[in-house]
């Protein structure tokens, strides 16, 4: 009810009006960069999403120059923070290193980064201690306190803020590694979680968030993207011992494809459907993907 719903081909004529397209030459280099992603998705879907992101960026740094002068006070730099949420596989992460380019591009004098929640799982050992090592990805699983006031010291704009790491080849936080935000003009938040409301902590991470983003697709279709990044993941694990699905890529592929299967009814499938979808429409942009990750419907947020 509380949303414009645009097909496709509407959606591609939004940029045309008063914000450039994306130049041939441009489109080459992002496809070296990130070739996941089809160059008509950007054409169509990405580039009217960044005149979005234009607009909504200008009226931040107008709204945050007339609060501060309100206060009679000079400091009106917090960074403009974008959530992206939706599905484990859904392209998350994919979409949110296209944007980060696209607005790298878009303001060569503005510092983009990005970060995903993974980093604020509890690592493998604290899960196991709390009898939760099959609820990855579940809320209970992070630790919302310290995302939270992560995004309270970015947003305040205090100094170098520090994240821990996660890796998908070792399935646990790497110890020893960080994610370091050096003052960030616009931020990028990615993760299954950012759009859940609190269990105990007064405040959502969504608070922080200039503008959000869901990702959405049929779960079938998900759970194909799932499989085929599982076979990725397999496929670069079988020379490295360190890695956490290396005693499944050097054993029957058959076996390891089983096991994908069942931790994806088991777990991601469940997390969907009762922690994530749930958070859909609290988003302000959803994109909704078919086939082979076309984008075929944007819907936005009326209020
Ligand atoms: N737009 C896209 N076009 C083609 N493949 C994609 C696209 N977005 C994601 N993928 C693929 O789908 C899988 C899941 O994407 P990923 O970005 O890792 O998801 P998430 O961050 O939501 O877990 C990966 O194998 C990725 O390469
Ligand atoms: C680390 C994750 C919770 C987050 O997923 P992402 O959005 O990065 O794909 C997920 O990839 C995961 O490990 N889920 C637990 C079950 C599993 O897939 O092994």
């Amino acid at each position: 009810m509380n949303y414009y719903v645009f097909p496709r081909s509407e959606w591609a004529t939004f940029h045309t009006r008063n914000f450039s397209s994306v130049t041939d030459a441009e489109l080459d280099q992002l496809r070296s960069l990130n070739d996941e992603v089809s160059m008509q998705d950007v054409k169509d879907i990405y580039s009217p999403l960044r005149h979005l992101i234009h607009v909504k960026y200008r009226d931040y740094q107008t709204a945050e120059f007339n609060l501060s002068a309100f206060m009679g006070e000079h400091d009106y730099n917090h960074p403009f923070i974008i959530g992206i949420a939706g599905s484990v596989a859904v392209g998350k992460s994919t979409t949110a290193r296209l944007l980060q380019l696209m607005l790298s591009r878009a303001y060569p004098d503005k510092r983009v980064q990005m970060i995903t929640t993974d980093g604020f799982l509890y690592p493998n050992a604290e899960l196991e201690k709390r009898g939760i090592l099959d609820r990855k990805g579940f809320p209970e699983s992070y630790n919302m306190d310290l995302l939270i006031h992560f995004l309270n010291n970015v947003k305040n704009n205090t100094g170098v803020v520090r994240a821990p790491k996660y890796s998908h080849q070792i399935y646990d936080i790497v110890p020893g590694v960080e994610e370091v935000l050096d003052h960030p003009d616009i931020l990028i938040v990615e993760g299954i979680n950012v759009l859940q409301l609190p269990t105990h902590e007064p405040i959502y991470v969504s608070d922080y968030f200039d503008l959000s983003i869901y990702v959405d697709a049929d779960p079938e279709l998900i759970e194909q993207w799932y499989l085929e990044r599982f076979g990725m993941l397999l496929d670069t694990a079988f020379t490295d011992p360190t890695n956490y699905y290396y005693q499944y890529a050097i054993g029957d592929r058959k076996v390891a494809f089983d096991m994908a299967r069942d931790v994806w009814d088991k777990v991601n499938l469940v997390n969907l459907n009762d922690y994530i979808l749930p958070t859909k429409n609290r988003a302000d942009v959803i994109l909704h993907k078919t086939q082979n990750h076309v984008i075929d419907q944007v819907s936005l947020r009326k209020f």
